[in-house]
């Protein structure tokens, strides 16, 4: 089984699809990381080289092109699950989960900022203001996750459990 982690910036998809694999004894695949290795960009020099579009395009082939072990836990990019039918495809090929948060709580996880350019000139109070808006964009393709999950003080153990629970 394929597990895809989506939710917001900041939610812990990346940290938590690491602590999942150890315990499922399974690989973790990152697909912002993988678009670094294939690409050789970090993700703010994708952005800057291709601009958004660029990137959504290149995120949704690596999304279905990448060759899955059969048992794996995929961390995905904040974005990736509203474009396309990203979202379609994963509930299609995988089980989703969606890490949710509190804008305040996703606010105080996102101090480095410089690797997400999306977010990387606001400052605390603007970020606060920029997440509400993109949540409420978001929410509903989120929410079409199979399972719905609260990020916050979550640990892989509960995750687990909740994940096995519902499969
Ligand atoms: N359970 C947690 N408690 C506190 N901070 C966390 C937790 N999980 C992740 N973080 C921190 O929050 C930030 C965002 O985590 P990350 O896994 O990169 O999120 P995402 O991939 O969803 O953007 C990182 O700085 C990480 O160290
Ligand atoms: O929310 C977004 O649009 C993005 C989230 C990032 O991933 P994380 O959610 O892991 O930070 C990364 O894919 C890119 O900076 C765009
Ligand atoms: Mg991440």
């Amino acid at each position: 089984m394929k597990i895809f982690l989506i939710g917001y910036m900041g939610c812990g998809k990346s940290t938590k699809a690491k602590q999942l694999a150890h315990r499922l004894d399974c690989p973790v695949i990152d697909l912002d990381a993988e678009i670094v290795n294939k690409s050789g960009k970090t993700i703010a020099e994708f952005f800057e080289a291709y601009g958004e579009s660029g990137f959504r395009t290149y995120e949704s082939e690596m999304l279905k092109t990448f060759d899955y072990p059969s048992t794996s836990v995929v961390a995905t990019g904040g974005g990736l699950p509203c474009f396309f039918d990203n979202m379609e495809w994963m509930n299609l090929n995988g089980q989703t989960v969606y890490l949710q948060m509190e804008p305040a709580a996703l606010v105080s996880r996102l101090h480095n900022r410089q690797k997400r350019p999306l977010i990387k000139d606001l400052d605390d109070e603007q970020l606060l203001e920029f997440i509400k808006v993109k949540l409420k964009e978001r929410d509903p393709f989120y929410t079409k996750a199979k399972l719905i999950v609260d990020a916050f003080d979550l640990d892989a153990e509960k995750l687990e459990e909740a994940i096995s629970r519902n499969s």
